[in-house]
């Protein structure tokens, strides 16, 4: 496709060389047209992507993520060259309008004529794969804009008590941070994380991990969220508080590159339910991965009630989602739930060895194929979503939930 581009460009003839007089003109007006001396419907060109030939409108783009990726545009830190700015031209147009049936420029109006020969190119590309071709080019231009930011500037992006995110080899890591409370998530976290992996999405890294400080990866939803609620505003809490976890969900479905869970010890509830989400989970031989939501009164979410099914096959799900019953870290192996487990001595090692590997490889081949294996499911994924929070909300106020909680945070109860 950017070979099919180069003569449009150039205002050649494909097949004849230009002469030089000729190459000298089209330099110049190239030069005026893209460096925004040219005043035309070429103002408002945004970055595309290569032609990935991926079509029809399971792969669309939404309009939302279209406008998105035209704002993108503007932030770019590079010159994307006359080339892809005509790819992304040509996109637009596609998009906004559909196929060119604009007539023709005259031979000697060269930039017009490569710009209608760039939309021309794209023949009756549907509108919505433009959009999305559009969307993934702006990506693939962000990605390797933002990988020229200096190493020093790159290194640290946030830090909180709870929650510590550091940029280096290009991996950002979200380390979970509440040792002494299991790394159990609070309200304030869940959003923490959220804003981290929106950050993550957008920095130089080329893939995210999520892991824990101390013996614990995570004991799930802190329940002291669940404390001092005054009686009439029960209602209300819940639901807020499924508005924030269908939220908090969406960002881990919604999420464009490599996400990796690095599982240094036990895992409880939701962070178990999510590693669903992950492009790939690492564990420690001692961590460990329980769901006990019947236990109290509580129903899955994080899309697992859909994935875990899928994955492991009914009943072996059931016997986690229903019954709750803790797996080693050998039998989530064996369920698919966990990609690798390493012996608990050389965990750390080993997997930021491999990690450090992996983040070597292209970005954009690997957000490419990442968006390629879980495209087509994201709809699910968010209804699923969607309806797990709606459920969630009525069982936090249900009795079964209620004594559930009150018998953990008076002390009577633990898992
Ligand atoms: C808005 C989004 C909602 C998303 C919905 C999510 C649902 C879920 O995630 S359901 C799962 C909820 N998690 C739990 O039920 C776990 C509760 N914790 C325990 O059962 C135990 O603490 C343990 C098995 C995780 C660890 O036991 P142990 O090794 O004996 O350690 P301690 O119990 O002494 O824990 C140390 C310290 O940490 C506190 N803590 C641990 N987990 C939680 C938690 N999930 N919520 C609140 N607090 C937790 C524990 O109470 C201890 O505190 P102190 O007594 O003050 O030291």
């Amino acid at each position: 496709m950017m070979s099919r581009l180069l003569p449009a460009v150039s205002g050649r003839v494909p097949g004849v060389p230009p002469t030089p007089a000729m190459a000298r003109v089209v330099g110049l007006l190239a030069h005026r047209w893209f460096s925004g001396a040219f005043r035309g419907p070429l103002q408002v060109i945004r970055c595309p992507a290569p032609q990935l030939h991926v079509s029809g409108p399971a792969m669309a783009a939404s309009q939302e993520d279209f406008a998105k990726a035209m704002n993108q545009v503007k932030l770019l830190k590079e010159d994307p060259g006359n080339e892809v700015k005509l790819k992304l031209y040509a996109l637009y147009k596609q998009a906004t309008e559909g196929p060119c049936n604009a007539p023709k420029p005259g031979m000697l109006d060269f930039i017009l004529k490569a710009k209608w020969d760039a939309w021309n190119a794209l023949g009756n590309l549907p509108k919505e794969t433009a959009r999305q071709n559009y969307v993934d080019l702006v990506s693939s231009l962000s990605a390797s804009s933002c990988s020229q930011v200096t190493p020093a500037a790159d290194k640290k992006q946030a830090e909180s008590d709870s929650l510590v995110v550091t940029s280096e080899d290009g991996i950002t890591t979200i380390r979970l941070n509440r040792p002494a409370k299991k790394n159990a998530l609070t309200t304030q976290m869940y959003r923490d994380i959220m804003r981290a992996l929106e950050a993550a999405s957008e920095d130089s890294s080329r893939i995210t991990v999520l892991t824990g400080s101390g013996d614990y990866y995570c004991s799930g939803n802190d329940l002291s969220n669940f404390k001092d609620i005054p009686p009439d505003k029960v209602e209300e809490r819940a639901q807020s508080s499924a508005v924030l976890l269908r939220d908090f969900v969406d960002c881990f479905i919604d999420f464009p590159k490599p996400l990796i869970a690095v599982v240094n010890g036990p895992a409880v509830g939701i962070s178990v339910t999510l590693l669903g989400l992950f492009d790939v989970v690492y564990a420690s031989d001692r961590a460990t991965f329980h769901t006990p939501f019947s236990h109290l009164g509580q129903s899955p979410e994080g899309c697992s009630s859909y994935i875990f099914p899928k994955m492991m096959g009914p009943s072996k799900a059931a016997e986690m989602l229903i019954f709750g019953k803790k797996l080693t870290a050998r039998e989530a192996l064996a369920q698919g739930l966990v990609t690798a487990v390493f012996p608990d001595d050389t965990f750390q090692k080993e997997v930021w060895a491999r990690l450090k590997a992996y983040a070597k490889l292209p970005p954009n081949a690997m957000r490419i194929a990442k968006r390629l294996m879980r495209h087509q499911e994201k709809e699910k994924l968010h209804a699923v979503n969607a309806e797990e929070s709606r459920v969630l909300a009525e069982r936090w106020v249900s009795d079964e939930c209620i004594t559930a909680i009150v018998a953990f945070l008076s002390k009577k109860a633990k898992l």
